[in-house]
């Protein structure tokens, strides 16, 4: 049914704002040139506090988040994690405005259409260390599904060029017109929310940044980190499996972790100097779509 609203309520209230709301989209401060997304942390992190404490408290058990505030990762653990009773698997972060770009950038270089590139993925964090990594991608040529290297033969620009061009795109747009991008992470958001509510096709996936709890991957969980993840018709996300991990995609993710366990320690040292009591960490159900889990799948975002 097409989305018809009646009604905009504008509000400074969160309380107001989230009201048994399905989804929320949180936005924050954003940076300036020169700045990394991480150097938004200290202040954004208390926006995410304050969201989180709000959605637990008034929206849907069911809601689904996409923190794009930066840094959007960890702005999103703090935000799950302030909302205890509201299941970690819902809380993601935008990372498919990297996505977007890593398939233009092959489009571009290959003149294939950039709706038959598929499944490139981007690893970890929305940050200048993340991986779009194009092992498992493919472009789709008439009826034939050709892989990504196959078509881009030269290995150095893939390990390269390509990459630091998707991951410094952000600071780019930001040199060039002053402000961080607009119109492209709002399609961005977009591709997020449809896939997320009606699905992802069969064998194709997309990047989200999302709990790491139980993947199969190594990334310890309790991080919000960007995997290839598949979703069914009544909106349950998963973590694909089964991917291959080469030397160098190891390294990467291994870099990536890093960065986010630093983000994670330093967000929430923030807020305990910010704040004289951090609520007690709460074990939450791992949810699939609207299905509650069995207590040994449980899931909790902690601080260590
Ligand atoms: N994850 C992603 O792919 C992307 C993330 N971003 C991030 O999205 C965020 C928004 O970026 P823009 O729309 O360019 O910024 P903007 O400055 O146009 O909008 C930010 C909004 O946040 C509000 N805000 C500022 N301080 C606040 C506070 N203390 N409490 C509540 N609201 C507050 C402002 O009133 C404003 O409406 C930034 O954090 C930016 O870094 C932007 C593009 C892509
Ligand atoms: O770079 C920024 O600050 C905004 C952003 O996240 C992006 O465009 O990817």
């Amino acid at each position: 049914m097409p989305f018809a609203p009646t009604e905009v309520t504008m509000t400074t209230n969160p309380l107001v704002t989230f009201k048994d709301v399905d989804y929320a989209i949180l936005l924050g401060m954003p940076r300036r040139e020169g700045m990394q997304r991480k150097d938004l942390l200290r202040a954004n992190v208390g926006i995410f506090k304050e969201q989180g404490d709000a959605l637990d408290r008034v929206a849907k058990k069911s809601v689904k988040v996409v923190v794009v505030g930066n840094p959007a990762n960890t702005n999103a653990l703090i935000c799950a994690h302030y909302a205890p009773s509201i299941p970690s698997r819902q809380f993601t972060a935008l990372t498919r405005l990297d996505e977007n770009r890593a398939k233009a950038q092959l489009a571009s270089c290959t003149g294939v259409a950039v709706e038959n590139v598929k499944n490139v993925c981007i690893w970890g964090n929305h940050s200048n260390t993340q991986l779009p990594d194009v092992a498992h991608g493919y472009l789709v040529a008439g009826d034939r599904e050709v892989p990504v290297a196959d078509y881009v033969a030269d290995k150095s620009y893939l390990q390269g060029e390509f990459i630091k061009t998707v991951a410094m795109r952000g600071a780019a747009i930001i040199a060039a017109r002053k402000l961080s991008s607009a119109m492209s992470a709002a399609k961005a958001v977009a591709d997020h929310v449809r896939d997320w509510h009606l699905g992802t096709p069969n064998g194709e996936f997309v990047s989200m940044a999302v709990i790491s709890d139980g993947n199969m991957y190594g990334v310890p969980p309790g991080l919000v980190y960007s995997f290839p993840v598949a979703i069914d018709k009544k909106g349950g996300h998963r973590i694909v499996s089964g991917l291959d991990v080469s030397p160098f995609a190891r390294a990467k993710l291994d870099a990536t972790t890093a960065e986010l366990q630093e983000e994670k320690r330093e967000a929430f040292d923030h807020i305990v100097h910010q704040v004289a009591a951090v609520p007690a960490v709460t074990a939450k159900p791992v949810m699939h779509g609207a299905q509650p889990a069995t207590p040994a799948q449980g899931s909790s975002v902690s601080t260590n």
